[in-house]
C-alpha cells in the first residue's frame, strides 16, 4: 500500500524577521505536515520563540510569507485572520492563564470568545477539556495560585485544545517541572495527540522531552532552518551547530532504541 502524500499544515516561505539592527531569520523555509510531531531546536536568542509567534499570528514578519491550512495568514484581512488562528492552539512558556480567573473560566474563555455557545455547552466542553488532561472536574472551580506547576501546565493545556486545534504549539512544555512530572506532562500530549490527531510543533531546552515527543527536528541556526528531518538523520547533516547537537543526544538515542 503507498503512503498519503503528505499534506502541509504550516509552510513558511522567505521569511525575515529585523528588530533595529539585528536579523534574526533571513529567508528562513519550513513546512510542517499534518499529524507530524515537530521540535524547533536552535541556541538561546536564536528566534525560536519569535518563529512560533508568526505561526499563531501574533508577531508580523518584517517580510515572508506563512500559510496555514493553505492560507497566507499575514495577508488576511482581521475577520478570516480571527478564524484562521482559531483553528490553532498555543501552549505559553508559563502558561499564561489570567490569575483572576478560576480554572473554568480560563479554559472557557476562548469558547466565550467565540460567541456561538451557550453556557450549557460551555460547560459540556471545560469538562470535557478537563477529563483530557486528567483533571478531575472539582478542579474548574481553583485559581491558578491555588494549582501546582504541573497542574498550570495541564491547564493551560486545556485552554490551548479548547477550540479543538488541529495545529498545537507548544513554546518550553516542560519547562520549570521536574523530571517525574516532565514524563508524564509529555505522555500526556502525546496521548491528546494520538487521540486528537493533532500536528503539533514544540520548542524545548530539554533533550529527555525532544527525544520523547519528536517525530522530526528542525534546526534554527544562521538565521534559516539548516535541517528539517528526522532525529537520526541529523547525524548526517552537515552543519557544526546540527553536529553538535546531534553529539549531545546520541546517548539518549542509543538509550531508547
Ligand atoms: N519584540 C521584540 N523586539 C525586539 N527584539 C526582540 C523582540 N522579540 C524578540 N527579540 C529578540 O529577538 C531574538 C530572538 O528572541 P527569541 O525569544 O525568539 O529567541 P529564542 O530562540 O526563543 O530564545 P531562548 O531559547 O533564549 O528562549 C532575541 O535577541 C530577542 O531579544
Amino acid at each position: 500500500m503507498s503512503t498519503p502524500a503528505p499534506r502541509p499544515i504550516c509552510e513558511i516561505h522567505k521569511l525575515w524577521t529585523v528588530f533595529g539592527r539585528n536579523i534574526i531569520h533571513q529567508d528562513l523555509e519550513l513546512t510542517i505536515n499534518a499529524g507530524e510531531v515537530v521540535s524547533l531546536v536552535g541556541g538561546s536568542g536564536s528566534g525560536k520563540t519569535t518563529l512560533l509567534r508568526h505561526i499563531v499570528g501574533l508577531t508580523q514578519p518584517t517580510r515572508g510569507e506563512v500559510l496555514l491550512f493553505g492560507k497566507n495568514l499575514h495577508a488576511m484581512d482581521r475577520v478570516p485572520q480571527q478564524r484562521l488562528m482559531n483553528r490553532l492552539g498555543m501552549l505559553f512558556q508559563q502558561g499564561a492563564l489570567f490569575s483572576a480567573l478560576s480554572v473554568f473560566d480560563n479554559i472557557a474563555f476562548p469558547l466565550r470568545e467565540l460567541r456561538q455557545f451557550n453556557e450549557a455547552t460551555i460547560r459540556q466542553l471545560v469538562l470535557h477539556k478537563l477529563s483530557l488532561v486528567e483533571m478531575e472536574p472539582d478542579a474548574g472551580n481553583r485559581l491558578p495560585s491555588q494549582l501546582s506547576g504541573g497542574m498550570i501546565k495541564r491547564v493551560a493545556l486545556a485552554r490551548a485544545l479548547a477550540l479543538e486545534p488541529e495545529l498545537l504549539l507548544l513554546d518550553e512544555p516542560t519547562a520549570g517541572l521536574d523530571p517525574e512530572r516532565s514524563e508524564n506532562f509529555v505522555e500526556l500530549i502525546k496521548q491528546i495527540k494520538h487521540a486528537l490527531g493533532l500536528t503539533v510543533i514544540f520548542v524545548t531546552h530539554d533533550l529527555d522531552t525532544l527525544v520523547s515527543l519528536s517525530d522530526k527536528v528542525a534546526v534554527l541556526a544562521d538565521q534559516r532552518i539548516v535541517a528539517n528531518c528526522s532525529l537520526q538523520e541529523l547525524g548526517h547533516i552537515d552543519h557544526p551547530f546540527v553536529q553538535n547537537f546531534f553529539q549531545g543526544i546520541r546517548v539518549r538515542l542509543e538509550r531508547t532504541g
